[in-house]
């Protein structure tokens, strides 16, 4: 059973061209990695997949664990169902900056939670002990009551993924969750998305800029220009000089500058991923 089915979608903005006949499909508990220089169609992927934009209506279909998302520039019927099924985070603005962080990880129960209450924040207690194990999940269940704007980048993101926890969603669709984070606070973000998917087989599409944490992290990924898939395969084929290939002098993009000292080191216990073997799983330090 595929968790996510693209069949031929194309995107167009006006005369731009941002997604053209794009084909993939991801099997249920993968973690795969999506590449691309800027402007390849990434977000615009993630943004249909997870049902908050239509493609063109030409012959085009998404499918979620088998149930029609949308088909040819419309969405299905039962799309409003199955966007619960997909949790979301981006690079920035995933958090209500004004709220504690566990409110922010509350909104993840909304839609378990009668409306009226929701909509004054009255959450019932077992959600909020939920939420406190997410928050302990991904590793700052100590800093729950704080205010999400004293967060530093790579707590945001963590914080954006326990509320995806306590959505229960089966999809986790991340676009660039890493770009603007240092490399430790990156890997901390990389590895509690890489536990999630081990330990509670949730499907994640993961969007990054840099094809190192590709390699590392996923075993699979799928390479984007110019909105089209031009590689679907194993991470670890993605050397520099394939990458040149794909993408010309745009492969600079693509690679964290500088050599990187790669270091064996043993992964924290919870911080495994099924599919990355020891032989593969490198530390990533930019020398
Ligand atoms: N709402 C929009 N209106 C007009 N053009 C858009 C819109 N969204 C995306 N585009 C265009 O579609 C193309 C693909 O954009 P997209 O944001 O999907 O790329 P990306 O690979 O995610 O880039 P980045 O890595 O910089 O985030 C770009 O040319 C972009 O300018």
């Amino acid at each position: 059973m595929y968790a996510i089915e693209v069949e031929k979608l194309s995107k167009h903005f006006g005369k731009t061209c941002a997604l053209s006949e794009v084909d993939l499909s991801i099997a249920r508990g993968e973690m795969v990695a999506l590449i691309g220089a800027s402007g390849s169609g990434k977000s615009t992927l993630m943004r249909h997949i997870a049902g908050i934009e239509r493609g063109d209506t030409s012959k085009s279909e998404i499918r979620i664990f088998g149930d029609l998302l949308q088909k040819e520039g419309r969405l299905a019927a039962g799309a409003r169902g199955l966007r619960g099924k997909t949790g979301v985070i981006f690079q920035q603005f995933n958090l209500v900056n004004r709220l504690p962080v566990i409110k922010n990880v509350l909104v993840g129960a909304l839609g378990r939670v009668a409306g009226w209450r929701g909509t004054l924040g009255l959450f019932p207690k077992n959600e909020k002990i939920l939420a406190i194990k997410a928050l302990k999940r991904v590793g700052i269940r100590d800093i729950a009551w704080q205010r999400a704007s004293t967060l530093s980048g790579g707590q945001q993101q963590r914080a954006a993924i326990a509320r995806v926890l306590l959505q229960r969603s089966d999809i986790l669709l991340a676009d660039e969750p890493i770009a603007s984070l240092d490399p430790a606070s990156a890997r901390r973000v990389m590895d509690v998305m890489a536990d999630i998917n081990k330990r509670d087989a949730m499907t994640i599409l993961v969007s990054l800029h840099q094809v190192e944490y590709a390699r590392v992290y996923c075993e699979r990924t799928i390479a984007m220009r110019d909105g089209r898939v031009v590689y679907d395969g194993p991470s670890k084929a993605l050397s520099n000089e394939f990458l040149t290939e794909l993408y010309g002098s745009a492969s600079e993009e693509l690679v964290l500058p500088g050599e990187l000292a790669v270091e064996s080191k043993p992964r924290p216990e919870s911080s495994p991923h099924r599919e990355t073997s020891d032989k593969t799983r490198k530390e990533l330090v930019p020398a």
